[in-house]
């Protein structure tokens, strides 16, 4: 017999006001899994088309989406609480994605290999692996999406999408814009529902051939364990605690920069974000105080308002998540050197809003030098021998995104070698990426070894074939 569960309404609330900003009946099993059959059928006829007109689709869409990018930009400050100026790089940014992956479409490339044979043609060609499953978060609530459904539909696959619920509006509407732009009916079709409805769904639907996620570690090892029992394909980018290191030749005023770029933008609430800042003791106490500088230029306010560099974070689960982490800090002997006072203006009373931490004497033992806290939440741990920090910094499980600051070329390869991270940055922001550079972990925020973005995130979403012929 199915699993029915009671149907439940969710409502999506400005983090900014609390106002309600939608309401949407959650989705059950029986409802998810017409959804997949509707999905199947439209795959069928979309897998006649030539990949390189698949593409030109995905060029309408990010015609349409460059039109409109104030709007959508505003839709992100609405509904997730992006400030502005972010959430508008945050549409040119998908605009690119979606213009790559067309590109991808001329690219299908296979192989014509030399048959030993006289007569014999030997190739090798791509074939989509038919409907997957997309598992996507509430930070990055258009970028990421874009970023595995734009390579799955140019690969010829349809897509069963499963956003977070926070982020439901923008979904709507991506779907929509989608149909707008001419994509067949049900070839990306959403779900809305309660995540482990959707997992149990996914693993038990033999019409799953296929699931990406990006969340948390505890969500998608329990997703890796469901599927594994069918052994379909898993990809997925489950978090990171990523160390920013400062060696003692660094430019100090830059580095610091890049540390509220890469680890306060989106209110820290990024797979990516800097968390862990290693500082040479011989420039720390110079480092500290350009810190302090730095960090009083970051303007804490309503995301609709262009000056403000941070909003709020997304929910009341975030908030109380985050501060049990700024809590736990303190208890452990952590040293608040910032950020010890919250906003009281009118417009951060309904919102959820936390002031920039930083936090002095942080040792490798404690809970904020290992767990993604995922809030604007830094800690400071000071090194004086440069193994010796290179092991610290991969003393986790994550293995997402990393930076050093060096003038020194050898450190900096030595640092690249070393590093136990997917994403390796000199010099520039932990969160720095461009679309046509593979993104992704290691370690357990990697597992399966696939990558996103770039030629490589078009692999996860094909078979390969490998084709003999008589010709004479
Ligand atoms: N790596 C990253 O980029 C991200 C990391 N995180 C981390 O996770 C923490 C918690 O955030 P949260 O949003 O709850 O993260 P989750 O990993 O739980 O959610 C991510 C996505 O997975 C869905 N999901 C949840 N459970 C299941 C399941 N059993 N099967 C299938 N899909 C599921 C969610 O749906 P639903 O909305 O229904 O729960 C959402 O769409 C954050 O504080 C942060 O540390 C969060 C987001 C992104
Ligand atoms: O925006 C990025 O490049 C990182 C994506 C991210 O934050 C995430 O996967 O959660």
């Amino acid at each position: 017999m199915k699993h029915i569960i009671e149907k439940q309404k969710y409502l999506s609330l400005n983090p900014t006001t609390k106002e309600i900003v939608a309401e949407f009946q959650m989705m059950n099993k029986e409802e998810i899994e017409e959804i997949i059959l509707a999905t199947v059928e439209a795959q069928k006829e979309w897998k006649k088309i030539p990949a390189p007109s698949r593409g030109e689709a995905l060029l309408k869409i990010a015609d349409l989406l460059e039109k409109r990018a104030d709007e959508w930009g505003q839709l992100l400050t609405t509904e997730v609480g992006k400030c502005i100026r972010d959430g508008v790089a945050e549409v040119y940014r998908s605009v690119s994605i979606l213009r790559f992956f067309a590109g991808e479409g001329y690219r299908m490339t296979g192989e014509t290999i030399p048959s030993k044979q006289e007569g014999v043609l030997a190739y090798t060609k791509q074939q989509p692996l038919g409907t997957v499953g997309v598992i996507t978060p509430w930070n990055v609530p258009l970028a990421i999406p874009i970023w595995k459904i734009a390579p799955a539909l140019v690969a010829g696959n349809s897509v069963v999408w499963k956003p977070a619920n926070q982020s439901l509006l923008i979904s709507q509407k991506l779907v929509a814009l989608f149909e707008e732009a001419g994509l067949p009916k049900n070839l990306v079709a959403m779900v809305q529902a309660e995540g482990p409805v959707v997992g149990d769904t996914f693993a038990e639907n033999e019409n799953i051939k296929a699931v990406s996620f990006t969340g948390s570690n505890k969500t998608g090892k329990i997703i890796n364990k469901l599927l594994a029992t069918r052994g379909i394909r898993f990809q997925a980018e489950m978090g990171g605690k990523n160390p920013f290191i400062i060696m003692a030749d660094a430019d100090i005023e830059q580095a610091c920069k890049d540390i509220v770029a890469g680890g306060l933008l989106d209110a820290g609430q990024r797979c990516t974000a800097t968390s862990r800042i290693f500082v040479h003791t011989s420039i720390y106490p110079a480092f500290r105080e350009k810190m302090l500088e730095v960090l009083e230029t970051v303007k804490l306010g309503p995301p609709t308002e262009e000056a403000s560099i941070i909003g709020p974070v997304v929910d009341q689960g975030q908030y109380e998540n985050i501060w049990s982490y700024i809590n736990q800090a303190k208890l452990d002997g952590a040293t608040l050197i910032y950020g010890g006072d919250e906003p009281e203006e009118e417009w951060a009373k309904n919102g959820y809003f936390i002031k920039p931490k930083l936090f002095d004497n942080v040792s490798q033992d404690m809970t904020i030098a290992k767990e993604e806290i995922f809030g604007p939440v830094l800690a400071l741990i000071q090194f004086s021998d440069f193994d010796e920090c290179l092991k610290q910094a991969n003393a986790i499980e994550y293995g997402l995104s990393s930076t050093i600051y060096t003038k020194d070329i050898s450190a900096a390869m030595k640092y690249v070698d070393e590093i136990e991270s997917g994403l390796v940055h000199i010099n520039l922001p932990s969160t720095y990426s461009e679309p046509q550079m593979p993104f992704g972990g290691i370690k357990s925020t990697g597992i399966g070894g696939f990558r996103e973005l770039g030629t490589h995130a078009i692999k996860f979403y094909t078979e390969w074939k490998t084709v003999y012929v008589r010709t004479k």
